[in-house]
């Protein structure tokens, strides 16, 4: 699914306007209907609610969320924001008029140094519509006191499209003050980019899309370069499997991992691999992890390195289908050189973790060797330790679409929304994974599903996009079994073609 700048959101709102004759007023009545139901289906009449409504159409969907609770049994208090003399837009007064003569009441608030605030409590809602899509910078003055008093008070805070004072796009230039800090966030018609930073997670809060019906085909037409992935879409990239398959159809994977005290990495990324439905895996180890391997994962085999500790040299014997190189490598000067060595005369595209990452940072002039659309898994840390300190989310993501390019590779940045940073700069947010998988080896067990992917034919960008969403939906799965706190990566191996599963085969599917 795509999602929007905040530029384009409004150019879509507009031509769904011009195009399908739907005046403003009636998208905001949609908006403000399910914004209303979503409020009230979560607390009753009883809770005091205190809506602060802004000068344009973000007021008008708070005035019309207002109305249609008072419909509805609901006392709401009303203030409405003026910077002095400033003309509210049409349709905050339309929607301001209408809660009038609904018998409503609307307290005027002049925004200027000395605010009269009214008393929020633990146990108020407070309404924030005080900005939306029309911010044009930081809020000041006024508008800045009125957000520090809401966000000290321990009322609860619904946003209406996002929360007040921030952007929904990538800035460079975003300071996270003088925003609103929503528990809940009902944005219009699609989440915003920014919702998937975790820099802004304080801010956003649990967030809900509200659908007000945007033309289908202007949305369509419209190109961008952000996506959410959907499992419609994964289920539609994973091949059936033919009753005549053979083992020798499905690829055969290698995987450059493990040192001592590290054979763990080894074993849980082969884990990843053979449940990832590809027909052979072989882990290139040190000597020292081959009993560990043998017993742990019989079903892989093993190709052991020259060196008792560390890999010290990568000549595969075989012609592997796909590579994956870092889990448990340790930063060895050995092991680097045989990093470095590999990927010199390695053409084919291969999956780059852990220390595999590190040996990048530590010799950056490799970055120019990787085989085009080899698929790179930092996790923020390591991201930074070969690109540099980045100052927030947005530059990090920034750099990453910057990088992809330059050197045509492909970057998934894990997190709680990993991110797939193509080299066209189409960046593709994955939904599925818990805080249950922020343990130690998670990400060794996706460096092998990737890896057991491409190695079955699928390419580069496909496996990547894939296996992050399995990946996340088997932590799902194996947290139904363990609880948040005692899935281990393990636990996501052994769910992965459970996952897999479900997505060729939802429940509701007979
Ligand atoms: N089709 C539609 O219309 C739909 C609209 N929808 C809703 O409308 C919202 C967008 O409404 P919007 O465009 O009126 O902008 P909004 O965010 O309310 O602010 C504009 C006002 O703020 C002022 N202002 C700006 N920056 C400021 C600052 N730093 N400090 C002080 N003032 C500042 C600005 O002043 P101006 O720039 O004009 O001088 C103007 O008066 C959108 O988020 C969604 O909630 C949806 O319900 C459905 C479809
Ligand atoms: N809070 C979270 N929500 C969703 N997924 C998470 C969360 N924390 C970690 N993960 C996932 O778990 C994996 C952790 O990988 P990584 O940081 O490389 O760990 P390790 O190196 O210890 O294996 C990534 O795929 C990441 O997306
Ligand atoms: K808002």
């Amino acid at each position: 699914m795509k999602i929007f700048t905040t530029e384009d959101v409004r150019a879509i709102d507009r031509r769904t306007m011009e195009v399908d004759g739907i005046p403003s007023r009636e998208l905001i009545k949609r908006a403000a209907r399910g914004m209303a139901d979503e409020i009230m289906a979560r607390w009753r009449p009883t809770r005091p609610f205190v809506f602060f409504a802004g000068p344009g159409n973000n007021g008008a969907d708070a005035l019309a969320i207002a109305t249609i609770m008072m419909g509805q049994g609901y006392r709401p208090t009303v203030y409405l924001l003026n910077i002095g003399g400033q003309m509210l837009s049409l349709d905050c007064r339309t929607f301001r008029d209408e809660m009038l003569s609904s018998g409503g009441q609307v307290n005027f608030i002049e925004i200027k140094d000395q605010l009269k605030l009214p008393e929020l409590t633990a146990d108020t809602i407070v309404i924030d519509g005080l900005f939306g899509t029309g911010l044009r910078e930081g809020l000041q003055g006024g508008f800045q006191v009125l957000v520090r008093y809401i966000n000290e008070s321990s009322a609860t805070v619904v946003s209406i499209d996002i929360p007040s004072g921030m952007t929904g796009d990538l800035n460079p230039d975003a300071i996270n003050r003088n925003i609103v800090h929503a528990d809940l966030t009902l944005t219009v018609e699609f989440p915003r980019i920014s919702f998937f930073l975790r820099d802004n997670a304080d801010l956003v809060g649990e967030w809900r899309v509200v659908k007000i019906g945007l033309n289908k085909d202007i949305i369509k037409s419209t190109p961008s370069s952000f996506h959410i992935v959907e499992e419609a879409e994964v289920r539609h990239l994973l091949k059936p499997r033919s009753p005549f398959v053979s083992k020798a159809d499905l690829g055969s994977a290698l995987l450059v991992t493990g040192s001592y005290g590290m054979a763990g990495a080894a074993v849980l990324s082969a884990r990843g691999a053979l449940r990832s439905g590809v027909g052979k895996v072989t882990a290139h180890s040190p000597l020292c992890c081959y009993e560990i391997m043998q017993s742990a994962v019989p079903e892989a085999m093993f190709e052991p390195d020259e060196h008792k500790l560390v890999v010290s040299g990568i000549n595969p014997r075989h012609d592997y289908s796909a590579i994956g190189l870092g889990p448990g490598l340790g930063t060895n000067e050995m092991t680097f050189s045989a990093l470095d060595t590999f990927l010199k005369v390695h053409k084919r595209p291969v999956v780059i973790d852990a220390d595999a990452l590190n040996c990048l940072a530590a010799r950056p002039y490799l970055l120019q060797d990787l085989p085009v659309l080899s698929v790179l898994t930092p996790h923020v840390g390591e991201f930074d330790r070969i690109f540099g300190d980045q100052p927030s989310d947005s530059v990090r993501l920034m750099k990453a679409m910057e990088v992809a390019h330059t050197y045509q590779v492909l970057i998934l940045l894990k997190g709680h929304y990993t991110a797939l940073v193509r080299p066209d700069s189409k960046v593709y947010f994955n939904p599925t994974g818990t805080p249950a998988m922020a343990k130690g080896g998670s990400g060794d067990v996706l460096t092998g599903l990737i890896t057991g992917l491409m190695a079955q034919g699928y390419k580069p960008e496909v496996s990547a996009l894939m296996g992050a969403y399995i990946h996340g939906l088997a932590g799902e799965m194996a947290e139904e079994e363990h609880g948040v706190y005692g899935v281990t990566a393990g636990d996501i191996a052994a769910n992965i073609g459970k996952a897999i599963q479900s997505i060729m085969k939802p429940k509701n599917e007979i």
